[in-house]
Parts: structure tokens; sequence; C-alpha cells
């Protein structure tokens, strides 16, 4: 369950590279226990924010503390206490899966209490079967499954997981979630990256970067409420979208399955052959970054 204490918490956070602002002053938490979404388009920033949350990478303005520790003043500290699955395949494809998770575990552990970390790491990710296999051999959904394995083999209280299901199944993607849910169970707060809006409501929270800012934050549901409240949501049987884009009161308006979904203004009349739907996260995420460059042109 989530507890109360904050187990990230990061204050004005930034990163410039030369003239580029990669991450502009991002404040959040993450609470124990929690599974934290962080979701965004390609270049947003999220690798930059995760990269500076594990004290791999000094923020130029800010700082936040993780698990306890400074990410500015201790990064290392940071870098024993957390677990972190990059998108770059840390797992070794000529080591079996029993080697990739002693060599990690020996980072952090010595003599029985690392080889009882491997073990327990073994079955809890349910890799037994396949722990003489070498890591190479694996399919994707067991390879991401040893990759999450390595990252928390010695059971921080906080993991950052950098797209951790790009390029699975959705079966094996349903599994990585599965995991990630039975560490959160144990008290491990986990920070997430994701591209797909279905992951995005697995999160108990999210928060949606765009342009190195922090553009939405919340409950799945609670920024469905806030689109909500501001637009409308139709669907119609058939019809063009393009015969819709550009009339006035029409936010967007896109193909779905031989039918059309619309966005309107909350003024605007609804088409007698609309039928309302409810937003879903595809929505927060579009119509969000659609504020934000309507703003950036003001
Ligand atoms: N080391 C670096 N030097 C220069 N620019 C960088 C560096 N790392 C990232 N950037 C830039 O910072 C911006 C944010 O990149 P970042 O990788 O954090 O985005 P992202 O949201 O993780 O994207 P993706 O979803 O594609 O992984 C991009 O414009 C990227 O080109």
């Amino acid at each position: 369950m989530k507890g109360v204490r904050e187990k990230v918490a990061a204050r004005g956070l930034e990163r410039r590279f030369g003239h580029l602002l990669a991450v502009a002053g991002v404040s959040f938490e993450v609470y124990e226990g929690e599974v934290f979404g962080l979701l965004g388009p390609n270049g947003a920033g999220k690798t930059t924010l995760v990269r500076m949350l594990s004290g791999v990478l000094t923020p130029t303005h800010g700082d936040a503390t993780v698990d306890g520790a400074s990410v500015v003043r201790e990064p290392e500290q940071v870098k024993a206490r957390i677990g972190y699955a990059t998108q770059e395949a840390s797992v070794y494809p000529f080591l079996t899966v029993r080697e990739n998770l002693e060599f990690r575990a020996a980072m952090y552990l010595e003599g029985p209490a690392a080889r009882e970390a491997v073990e327990d790491a073994l079955a809890r990710f349910g890799l037994g079967g396949v722990a003489g296999r070498r890591a190479g051999e694996l399919s994707g959904g067991w390879r991401q499954r040893l990759s999450i394995a390595q990252a928390v083999v010695h059971r921080p209280r906080v993991a950052f997981l950098d797209e951790p299901t790009t390029g699975l199944d959705p079966l094996a993607r349903r599994a990585v979630w599965d995991l990630v849910y039975a560490e959160a169970a144990r008290g491990m707060s986990a920070l997430v990256t994701t591209h797909y809006m279905d992951e995005a409501e697995r999160c108990h929270r999210v928060g949606l970067i765009y342009r190195g800012r922090l553009v939405a934050l919340g409950t799945p549901q609670a920024l469905k409420e806030q689109v909500r409240a501001r637009y409308r949501f139709y669907r119609i049987p058939a019809g063009e979208p393009g015969t819709w884009r550009g009339r006035p009161g029409v936010v967007d308006a896109w193909q779905r399955g031989g039918q059309t979904r619309i966005v309107l203004e909350p003024d605007a009349p609804a088409p007698p052959e609309a039928t309302p739907e409810d937003p879903t996260m595809e929505d927060v995420f579009v119509l969000k970054i659609r504020e934000e460059d309507a703003h950036a042109l003001v």
C-alpha cells in the first residue's frame, strides 16, 4: 500500500546541455510503495531527469533527495541506495541468468548475503527455471525480467526503471508490471518511464513531462477529470476526421476503428449523431501537450 513518506523529492531540478534546457525546474515526490509513471514524448527529458535522480548526472540547478540522500551533495550514497534499470541493455549476454545476478549483487553485498540475494531474486522474478541459460538466449520479455531483477537484487527502497517494457508483447508487459507491483507491495517505490498510455493507467500517479517541464501530475483518474472539465468527447459512427478539423469549437478529430472521435470546446454544440464518451489517458497526453504548445506560441 502507498505510504505517506517521500522516498523521492525533486526540488526545481534543472539540466542544461549547452543552450538546450533538457529539464526545466521539475519538482515532485514519489512516496513509499508508490508506482509513479513518468510519461512524455520522445526527447521530453525523461531519461535526463532519471539520470539526475540516480546520481549519475549532476543537475545544473535544483536538488533532489532519494531515500534521504541528496543527488547534488551525496550522489554516491544515492547510487548505493537505488536500483536503476537503464534503457540500454544492462544484461551481459554471455553470462548466465544466475551469473548476471551474481555480478550485480556483488556490487552491493558480500558472501552469504550476496548469495541469498541472488537466490531470492531468482525466486521473486520466476527466473529459477532459466538460471543456467545464457542471457543472450532469452526472449525479450525474459531478458527484461532479468534486467529488472538485476536492478533490484539488493532490495533497494527506490528503483528507477527507464522504459522497462518497450518492444515487449502485451503478455510480457503485463508480467513486468506484475513484478513491479509485487516489489511495490513490499514497500519499494518505483519510478517508471513509458510512452504507453495503457501503462500510465497502471500507475498510482503519473507525471507528464514535455519540453523538460512537468505539465501534469496526478492520479490517472484525476488527470482525466481535469480534461473532462475543459473539453467534451464524442464518437461519431462514421465520417471523415478531416471534415471536422478546423470547424468552430472542434479541438481535434481523428479516425478510430471506422469511427471518428471528436473533442469539442465545452460550449460547442454537439452534432446530433454524436455519442458522448469518457476521456482517456491519450486525451490527457494530447490535450495537455496541445495546451503547452498554445502557451509557447503566445
Ligand atoms: N548528453 C547530452 N548532451 C546533449 N543533449 C542531450 C544529452 N542527453 C540528452 N540530451 C537532449 O536532451 C533532451 C531530452 O532528452 P532525454 O533523453 O532526456 O529525453 P527522453 O524523454 O528520455 O526521450 P526518449 O523517450 O526518446 O528516451 C533531448 O533534446 C536530447 O537530445
